[in-house]
């Protein structure tokens, strides 16, 4: 063993000890801290988690404004109004939305108003353009004369077919929220409705925890970028591919840095490239005890150990360069790394991002088949596919593929992990087990 190679194992009288999959996972997330917030343009803040609580500064509405196209009429005016005897009104103008100036409604008079425009002075309610004859003196309309008819559809007068309620068809200020109100509470993750509400409410920034921003490495001299011929002995790289997207779909900023070869000067210096745009570094490949594992010989910083599960036993963990960046080093076979980075990486991810659900959720399913065989003392992540049930019931999961690391056309058919416990070494047919959802 090289003094490099020495370095890069957990050391002392345990080094050669069998970690549990939650001793990694409790070693790696005692390095990791929500990232420092930062101020964000609302988009750009999308998937992020909220810092403070955020109160509404102006009633929203902010005025009081119509829920239809129609005519703000006084109450007294429609009162008595039916299809024969309609209330007739003079139409003193048009109120489109985004008015500003408003004619004030008198006894006898109406004012043509959109959607979303202020009631004027003197409305006290909405009726619709159904409810009248649009101005044309021709009976009910479904529609408003347009613009260019001018405001009373010809004939300056409105003939109205229904009474109306005091407020009606009228959204008053502040009945979304009142000034002051709480808008969003810290700790919100921020979906579509609650940046709407933000822009809503005139924001244009917001404070919040960024994404974290993951490079992703493949390591292997026989790997070639997909879209090239492969080789003899050659295959394309997967990896860096399918951990970019896992990565991206756990809420970070992904960067994919193409195949480094087997060359730990060469691995060493991309790594350290990176760090200046990264706040995790996820390397697949060259972790194992073969003799061109160049991870192991590049990152000294990092602690290399065997994990009690399958697939995904070797591993490795760091902080790398002056910022202490964390470095995962996942296993290169290809169900090894995606399965490493939902158990390891993805809550390393979700912790930075500092709010919402950390795991996938784990849920307990029937498996009607059964597992023949699991290793004794390792906990094995099946690839299954899970169908909830439409009652209280568990689902069902049924195995996809076999145990094997380099199954990846039974990975994209599955949508969860299967997970048989370090003590179990087969399954009956019909027994309840732990599934890990991966959707
Ligand atoms: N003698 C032993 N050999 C191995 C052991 C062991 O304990 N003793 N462990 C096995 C296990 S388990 C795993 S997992 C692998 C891990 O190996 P490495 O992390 O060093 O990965 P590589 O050797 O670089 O590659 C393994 C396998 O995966 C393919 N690969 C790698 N990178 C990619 C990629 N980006 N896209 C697609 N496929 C990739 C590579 O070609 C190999 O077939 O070690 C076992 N060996
Ligand atoms: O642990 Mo390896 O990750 O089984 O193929």
């Amino acid at each position: 063993m090289s003094s490099t190679a020495a370095r890069a194992t957990d050391q002392g009288p345990d080094q050669d000890r069998v970690w549990t999959v939650s001793e990694h996972l409790d070693d790696i997330l005692g390095h990791i801290h929500p990232l420092e917030p930062i101020e964000l343009q609302l988009l750009d803040a999308q998937g992020c988690v909220l810092v403070d609580d955020i109160t509404v500064p102006v009633a929203l509405p902010p005025f009081d404004n119509s829920s239809m196209d129609g005519y703000a009429v006084r109450i007294a005016d429609v009162a008595a109004a039916t299809r024969d005897h309609p209330a007739v009104l003079t139409v003193i103008g048009d109120i489109a939305a985004g008015s500003g100036e408003l004619p004030a409604v008198g006894p006898g008079e109406a004012a043509r108003i959109m959607t979303g425009a202020p009631v004027p002075p003197g409305g006290q309610a909405v009726v619709p353009v159904e409810w009248t004859d649009g101005g044309l003196d021709n009976g009910p309309v479904t529609t408003m004369p347009t613009r260019g008819e001018g405001p009373d559809g010809g004939s300056g007068r409105v003939r109205v077919y229904r009474p109306a309620k005091e407020g009606q068809h009228v959204r008053t200020r502040g009945s979304d929220a009142g000034a002051g109100e709480l808008a969003l509470r810290a700790g919100t993750v921020l979906g579509p409705p609650q940046i709407g509400l933000l822009a809503a409410i005139g924001r244009a920034t917001v404070k919040v925890r960024p994404r974290p921003r993951v490079v992703v490495l493949s390591t292997g001299s026989e790997l070639v970028q997909p879209g090239e011929e492969a080789g003899p002995g050659r295959i394309h790289d997967s990896n860096s591919y399918q951990l970019t997207a896992a990565a991206r779909d756990a809420g970070a900023i992904a960067y994919r840095v193409g195949a480094v070869a087997d060359d730990a000067a060469t691995l060493r210096a991309a790594v350290e490239d990176q760090l200046l745009r990264a706040d995790i570094v996820v390397t697949s490949g060259g972790v194992s005890v073969g003799a061109y594992d160049v991870v192991k010989e590049a990152m000294h910083e990092v602690r290399f150990r065997k994990l009690a599960m399958q697939p995904g036993k070797p591993q490795g963990f760091g902080r790398v360069g002056r910022d202490a960046t964390p470095l995962l080093a996942l296993p290169g076979n290809p169900v090894s790394s995606y399965v490493s980075f939902e158990l390891f990486v993805r809550p390393v991810i979700r912790t930075m991002l500092g709010g919402g659900e950390i795991h996938r959720p784990l849920v307990r399913a029937v498996c009607p088949e059964g597992v023949e065989s699991s290793p004794e003392g390792r906990r094995q992540f099946l690839r299954g596919w899970y169908e909830p049930s439409a009652g209280a019931e568990p689902g069902t999961v049924t195995p996809v593929g076999g145990a094997s690391s380099h199954l990846i056309k039974a990975m994209a058919q599955a949508n969860a992990l299967i997970v048989v416990p370090e003590e179990v070494t087969a399954v009956a047919p019909g027994t309840d087990v732990d599934v890990l959802l991966l959707t």
